[in-house]
């Protein structure tokens, strides 16, 4: 007998586009959302979007409430939720980089609430997807949450937002290569849940972004609608596979690791895209992906060496070889690298001299 079922949650409304951030009062209409939203911002996002909406909701004669968060720790999640049961709102709103919409995303998820995804960056694929990111002591979580009920996505905002953020995005989507393949290795070692069409859609939304990037260039509106685009793309294929796999592995938890090495040093995205070089060699080999992934992410402007991240040699190392502990997630890394295996990879693809 068949017993096999699944829920793939997606987003009802996807608006993309210039200027889009005055229809958000007309999303949530269209959603049927009733009462107050709360905002779940940061400092600037909340200068450039969060306030602007938040005028357009009073004149249509709601008044939003509005949490400013600094870091995706699991006490921001906590405060977002007293705050949204103290304020006695109904639904609620991410506004900013990943760090503002996971907040968001899995504060809504605990509250059985619905919300609304509004990036102000580009700058990673977790605009759309079920997945939330949060650290927590020595481990890296990635916990089941909330997708988002709509999104969007104004070009305008995410063209004007440093153009880093962007390059950063770009990295984290071709990052996605590496990610299958430990999703591949894990599936054929481990016997772990695999599905090809997340798998594809991933691969495939890499390869999109790779060919076109010759129209990612700053200053250029069309650059976000594509890097956008393509970020979605991703966060589908997490949400079609239910796990983060499709665009995570083992040059995540490498990023994950630096995050605890080198607090604020670099952004997810270019950290991923300089560990997605390396994995890449330790998949393939000399003569495998490795250099074209490095040649496409120095294309469009994104970090390929630990001095371009801003970390120094070591502590590349030092994630290196323990960043296979962050969470139970079989990849490439097995059960961790030596500091001779670790040294000879960075060197030879360049990460370190
Ligand atoms: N849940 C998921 O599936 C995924 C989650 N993530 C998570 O997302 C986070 C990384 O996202 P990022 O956006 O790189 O970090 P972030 O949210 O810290 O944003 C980076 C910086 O850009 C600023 N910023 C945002 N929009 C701006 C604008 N328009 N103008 C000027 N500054 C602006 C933010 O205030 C922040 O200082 C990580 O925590 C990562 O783990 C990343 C990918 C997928
Ligand atoms: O960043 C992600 C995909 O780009 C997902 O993050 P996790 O590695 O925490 O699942
Ligand atoms: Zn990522």
């Amino acid at each position: 007998m068949f017993e096999k079922s699944t829920w793939i949650r997606l987003p009802r409304n996807v608006v993309v586009g210039h200027g889009v951030r005055s229809e958000v009062v007309d999303v949530v209409d269209d959603l049927h959302l009733q009462g107050r939203p709360l905002f779940v911002t940061s400092p600037t996002p909340r200068e450039v979007a969060a306030d602007p909406i938040a005028a357009d909701f009073e004149a249509a004669g709601i008044e939003p409430a509005i949490v400013t968060i600094e870091k995706a720790t699991f006490d921001a999640v906590e405060r977002v939720i007293e705050v949204a049961e103290a304020e006695g709102v109904s639904y609620l709103v991410g506004i900013g980089g990943g760090k503002a919409i996971d907040i968001a995303k899995l504060a809504s998820h605990h509250l059985e609430m619905g919300f609304l995804s509004v990036p102000t960056a580009a700058s990673h694929d977790g605009i759309v997807s079920n997945r939330g990111s949060v650290p927590d002591g020595d481990s890296r979580h990635s916990v089941a949450a909330e997708p988002p009920l709509a999104v969007v996505a104004d070009t305008g905002i995410l063209a004007e937002a440093p153009w880093e953020l962007t390059t950063a995005g770009c990295a984290d989507i071709i990052s996605n290569y590496t990610a299958v393949m430990d999703w591949r290795l894990a599936q054929r070692l481990q016997d772990v849940e695999y599905s090809e069409y997340a798998a594809a859609l991933s691969e495939m939304t890499a390869e999109i972004l790779v060919d076109n990037a010759d129209l990612i260039r700053p200053g250029l509106e069309e650059s976000a609608w594509v890097v956008t685009k393509a970020l979605m793309s991703s966060g589908v294929a997490m949400s079609i596979a239910g796990s983060s796999r499709p665009a995570s592995g083992a040059e995540h938890l490498f990023s994950h690791q630096l995050d605890r090495l080198a607090p604020g040093a670099a952004l997810h995205g270019h950290q991923v895209g300089v560990g997605s070089i390396m994995t890449a060699y330790l998949h393939q080999g000399a003569d495998g992906i490795w250099r074209a992934i490095r040649d496409a992410l120095a294309s469009i402007d994104a970090p390929t060496t630990a001095a371009e991240l801003g970390i120094d040699d070591e502590t590349v190392i030092e994630a290196l070889t323990t960043c296979h502990e962050i969470r139970d997630r079989y990849t490439i890394l097995g059960s961790g690298m030596n500091e001779r295996a670790a040294r000879d990879v960075a060197t030879k693809t360049g990460v370190i001299d």
